[in-house]
């Protein structure tokens, strides 16, 4: 039987840099993510159709932006290629379907999300056993920074350079996410090397959470996504997209995610948000709901 494991969107409340490390020039972040249950869905069955070897199909709506690229540098596979040997598997075998919904190099994790899925389903797969342990993780964290935050695919609060994760304080059980991209793509290194002034402090936010979508949002307004005027200054669309989400009735704010350009704006419910989706041009990449639920 085949196994299947969505890749939610994750969204970066807020995002600070707080410097850099000296050892890899990599920047330590304090960051609120969430994850939407806007999502692309990894699928392994048990062997390829010639019965041996990893192989990757890819379709759904986004999947063209991938066409180019060799499927060996697809996060996916390599996630498959690193946990199986981790596992001292030495003639992995599996089938991989990954179904690209979400926009390609945009901020919200994609390639990430997609690593993610492949790790939980072949370890369902390959009867391993490694979910929610630090093995499986620390695989993750070898694959990029913000991989372990999606292996955990629930609200989490990232240190260090995004793999160091603590549960985000509890948040407000109505929350609504609108998201918006104008389609252009933007490389994640190139928004770190064009952030300019002074690294960030960490944010404080209450223990307590939040009841309300309302004062979330209050708390947020007070806090920044360090990467957003570099992204502006490299993808001046960005701009327009936070205006466009600002004036849609019901938005408490509007901020890009990680190194953009995907936006969002926080609804009061997801019914709100994906009732405003049609407001935004349809030339963007658009998406309204809530959050993603992970089982379990
Ligand atoms: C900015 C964030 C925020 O959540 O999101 P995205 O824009 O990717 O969604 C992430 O930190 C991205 O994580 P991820 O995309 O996994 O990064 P990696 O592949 O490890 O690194 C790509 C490049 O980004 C830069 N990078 C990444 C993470 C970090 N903490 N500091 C960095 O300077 C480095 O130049 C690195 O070479
Ligand atoms: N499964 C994948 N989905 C998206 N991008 C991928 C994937 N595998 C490799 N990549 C590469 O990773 C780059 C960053 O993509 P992505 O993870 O979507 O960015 P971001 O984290 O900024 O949203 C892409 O330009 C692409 O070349």
């Amino acid at each position: 039987m085949p196994v299947r494991e969505a890749a939610p969107a994750k969204v970066n409340l807020f995002l600070h840099v707080l410097g850099r490390r000296a050892e890899d020039g990599y920047h330590r972040l304090d960051s609120l993510a969430v994850f939407a249950a806007a999502a692309d869905t990894l699928e392994a069955a048990p062997a390829a159709p010639d019965g041996a070897g990893l192989r990757l199909a890819l379709d759904g709506p986004e999947a063209a932006a991938l066409a180019g690229e060799d499927p060996e540098r697809n996060l996916a596979l390599r996630a498959a290629r690193a946990l199986a040997r981790e596992a001292g598997i030495a003639a992995p075998a599996a089938a991989l379907r990954l179904t690209k919904a979400l926009p390609v190099a945009s901020g919200i994790g994609g390639g990430s999300a997609d690593a993610a899925a492949a790790l939980r389903a072949l370890d369902r797969l390959w009867g391993l056993g490694w979910a929610r342990t630090p093995r499986l993780a620390a695989v993750a964290a070898r694959l990029g920074a913000d991989v372990p935050a999606c292996l955990a695919a629930r609200p989490v609060r990232m240190g260090g350079i995004g793999e160091v994760l603590a549960p985000a304080p509890p948040l407000p059980a109505r929350l609504g996410l609108v998201l918006a991209n104008p389609r252009l793509p933007l490389a994640t290194p190139a928004v770190f090397a064009a952030r300019t002034g002074a690294f960030s402090a960490p944010a404080v936010l209450p223990e307590t959470g939040w009841r309300e979508a309302a004062a979330l949002a209050r708390d947020l307004a007070a806090l920044r996504n360090d990467l957003e005027p570099a992204a502006i200054a490299l993808c001046p669309p960005v701009a327009e997209v936070l205006a466009a989400l600002r004036a849609l009735p019901g938005c408490l704010l509007a901020r890009m995610s990680g190194s953009g350009a995907t936006c969002f704006a926080l609804m009061p419910d997801a019914a709100a948000a994906a009732a405003a989706v049609a407001r935004l041009p349809s030339a963007w990449w658009r998406w309204g709901g809530g959050l993603y639920a992970a089982a379990g």
